[in-house]
């Protein structure tokens, strides 16, 4: 069972896991059949250190998992968005909301293929820790859509293992956006942000 299967059907496995995430600690419910169950992902806590957000900034959390990336930022920001194809993903995100006491009129979590769900369709930043395993149109969609979905200065952020085929995903950000910048290079990771120019 993949764990971007849209309906997980392996037998639940549920625990709470933790970690500190931008200075702070967070607690996250996990479940088998999702991404990462027994611990955060390595790349997921690089890529959301080095994130640089306003306070004014519209997020979009695709692939939200959990909700790693989502929570840890919300503080932060004026609205996150977040969505993922997984079922189960997508209710461990909206329990770990209130497990980590998040309420606010700006989150919306939604289930859905790729962006076919999100309301909004104008976002300052957009960000991913893209299923490999799901292969690379998929990838691709996440960037060609993203691009369209974006602001005017908008940026994506995304990590991925430089043995995943870094290169090459910045290649394909460079040939979308017209730019790319290596962000970090880190523990076998590297974060790509490219911006949305007019
Ligand atoms: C590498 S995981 C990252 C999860 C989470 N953001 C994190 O960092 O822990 C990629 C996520 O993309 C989701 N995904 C896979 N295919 C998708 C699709 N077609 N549309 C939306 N999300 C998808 C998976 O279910 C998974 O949760």
């Amino acid at each position: 069972m993949h764990y971007f299967s849209e309906t997980p059907s392996s037998k639940h496995d549920e625990a709470v896991i933790s970690g500190i995430l931008r200075g702070k600690r967070f607690s996250f419910k996990t479940d088998s059949g999702v991404f990462s169950p027994k611990k955060i992902d390595k790349g997921t806590e690089i890529l959301v250190n080095e994130l640089e957000l306003l306070s004014s900034d519209d997020v979009l959390d695709i692939g939200c998992g959990y909700g790693v990336v989502g929570i840890s930022i919300v503080a932060e920001v004026n609205s996150i968005t977040m969505t993922d194809i997984n079922k189960r993903s997508v209710n461990l995100a909206k329990h770990n909301l209130k497990l980590n006491n998040i309420s606010d009129k700006n989150i919306d979590v939604v289930q859905g293929d790729v962006y076919e769900n999100v309301k909004c369709k104008n976002y300052d930043i957009i960000i991913s820790n893209p299923p490999i395993k799901a292969g690379k149109d998929l990838i691709h969609r996440i960037i060609t859509e993203g691009h369209l979905i974006l602001k005017e200065n908008g940026s994506i952020w995304m990590v991925i293992q430089t043995k995943h085929g870094a290169k090459s995903l910045a290649k394909f950000l460079e040939g979308v956006f017209g730019n790319v910048e290596t962000i970090t290079i880190s523990g076998g990771y590297r974060v790509l942000k490219s911006v949305k120019k007019v």
